[in-house]
């Protein structure tokens, strides 16, 4: 394998410091190096991306489309090498990958078909009425224009499908974005194996180089001086609360602030209502189980807090948990730094006075962590906020109330979250409407009788939140919506048809779906 990062065409070894990947089932460090990228590396990379912006997002839809569909091909292509080289830098299994690898051209297709058909261009039209009294209107039309270039920091946590040819990538890209990846460096070997079939891609469909770029980064301080950059346009990133902020942080000091999209940390509540836990407490208990130590709970979407109210069902629930919970292996996790924030903040919580421990999975050594379920008061949950903290990995908190009005308080009391989850039967549905209107302001997705991990990636799929689960509420980093991030409208007023973009051309060359007068 080489080390190499991709500035536009050019495969560059970088020259400043390097980054290894970990297999963190062995601790063995993985061959070679990747050199870290030097602030002129960066720079290189910005100047192409703006030399390429206004080319690329001209491109016709057809053409954009097929590069879409190229990168998914090349990601194929690459073949066993590739999930060989992500099983060693994440410990993740075979068949999660394999999975994965397939979501991740599956984006590439989806955000494909919506660049096809259009309509993520919100074109508008209210032609002009020169008759019109007191008044003649002008000629109006709307479509939305790309950002500009967009800076994306992959996850540590999904390889393929959040990183370099990820959701956010696809996204900016099927907008008319050209990209740079600061590449996670907990992946560098599986990062360069996609970059450089992303970069074929470009070449392949004869895009401007600038179209992509992906570096390594050393240290911070490349990833920073990309997003202060004043030809960047937007951010993407996945990570922890802290990483997000500080890019938000950097992105408002700019002299022209810009946007970033930064998922963060969410503890995606479950709550159980009493009629579903009368008629099958045992069978929520095992479901909750396998979806709390899916991919050893290294997802933002892992339930890791239960909400319910006391009683006896509650306590089958606790026990079917408990024996599930107990035959579940420790899982290796994706990265040492990461299993020991997860191990801290575990530790933490069960040597917090006001927690018990219901139960653990089985222990291990190195990099595994072991799976925890937790409970509390309510009245405790409300008095300490840590209790709300995420604890990324297989960690789970159960709250129990005195009652449905106790219940609806710790709701209240909740930070953002990307999803929330109700566990229903026919009798509950009184007790959910009363909910509802409050669940709506806490999470992006609101689900029933399942858990959040697992996300589709479709058209009506919202994976965002109010903060702190996103810094964004208002849009989602998976599914079709997520195009609109990287999209700002321009309004065309009495130009000529002969100067208009083909999309707002009088006769529509291109048959999309436009919204004349306000109609349809
Ligand atoms: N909620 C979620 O979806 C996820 C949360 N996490 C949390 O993040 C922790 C660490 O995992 P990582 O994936 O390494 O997340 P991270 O936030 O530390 O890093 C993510 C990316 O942002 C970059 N970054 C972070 N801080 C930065 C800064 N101040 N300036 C410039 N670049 C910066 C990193 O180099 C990396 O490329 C986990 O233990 C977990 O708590 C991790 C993955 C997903
Ligand atoms: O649950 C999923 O499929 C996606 C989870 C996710 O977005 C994440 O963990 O970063």
């Amino acid at each position: 394998m080489k080390a190499e990062m991709f500035i536009g065409a050019s495969a560059v070894v970088g020259t400043n410091g390097h980054v290894s990947g970990v297999n963190p089932a062995t601790g063995e460090t993985l061959e070679p190096p990747f050199g870290g990228a030097t602030l002129a590396d960066a720079d290189r990379a910005a100047a192409l991306a703006d030399a390429a912006f206004d080319a690329y997002r001209e491109t016709a839809p057809e053409a954009r489309a097929v590069f879409l569909e190229t990168i998914a091909d090349n990601i194929l292509a690459i073949g066993d090498a590739l999930i060989e080289r992500a099983m060693a830098e994440t410990g993740l299994p075979r068949a999660r990958l394999e999975g994965e690898r397939g979501r991740t051209m599956g984006q590439l297709r989806l955000f494909a078909d919506i660049v096809r058909d259009g309509g993520y261009l919100g074109l508008r039209v209210d032609p002009a009425m020169p008759e019109r009294q007191p008044l003649p209107r002008s000629d109006l039309r709307l479509r939305h224009i790309p950002l500009g270039p967009v800076v994306v920091f992959g996850a540590s946590n999904f390889p393929l499908a959040f990183s370099v040819a990820g959701g956010d990538t696809a996204s900016a890209l099927a907008a008319g974005c050209p990209v740079i990846v600061k590449a996670h460096s907990a992946h560098p070997g599986t990062s360069a194996l996609v970059g450089r079939a992303v970069r074929d891609a470009v070449a392949a469909c004869g895009l401007p180089e600038g179209v992509f770029s992906m570096i390594f980064d050393s240290g911070r301080a490349a990833g920073q001086a990309l997003v202060a950059d004043p030809r960047v346009k937007a951010v993407g990133f996945t990570g922890s609360r802290g990483g997000g902020l500080a890019l938000v942080a950097i992105a408002q000091a700019r002299p022209e602030p810009i946007p970033v999209y930064a998922e963060m940390s969410s503890i995606n509540p479950v709550i159980l209502l009493p009629q579903a836990l009368e008629e099958r407490a045992e069978a929520i208990g095992k479901g909750f189980v396998a979806s709390l130590t899916l991919g050893a709970g290294q997802f933002c979407t892992n339930p890791g807090l239960v909400i319910a109210v006391e009683g006896p069902a509650l306590d089958r629930f606790v026990a079917s948990t408990a024996e599930a919970l107990g035959m579940v292996p420790a899982a290796t996790m994706l990265t040492p730094g990461i299993h020991a924030a997860y191990a801290r903040g575990a530790a933490a919580t069960a040597d917090n006075p006001a927690v018990e421990v219901a139960a653990r999975g089985q222990g291990g050594g190195g990099c595994a962590g072991q799976a925890a379920f937790f409970t509390t008061s309510a009245a405790a949950f409300l008095k300490d906020r840590s209790l709300q903290e995420e604890m990324f990995g297989a960690a789970s908190l159960l709250v129990r109330c005195a009652d449905a009005d106790e219940l609806a308080a710790v709701v209240a009391s909740l930070e953002g979250q990307l999803t929330a989850a109700l566990h229903l039967a026919d009798g509950d549905h009184d007790a959910v409407r009363a909910l509802l209107p409050l669940l709506e302001r806490k999470a992006g997705r609101i689900l029933v009788n399942g858990f959040g991990t697992g996300v589709e990636v479709s058209h009506a799929m919202v994976h965002g939140g109010p903060f702190p689960s996103t810094s964004d509420a208002r849009t989602t980093s998976v599914g079709g919506l997520a195009i609109q991030r990287f999209l700002r409208p321009v309004c065309y007023q009495d130009m000529p048809d002969a100067l208009l973009p083909d999309a707002l051309k009088a006769a529509n060359p291109l048959g999309f779906d436009r919204l004349v007068n306000g109609k349809r």
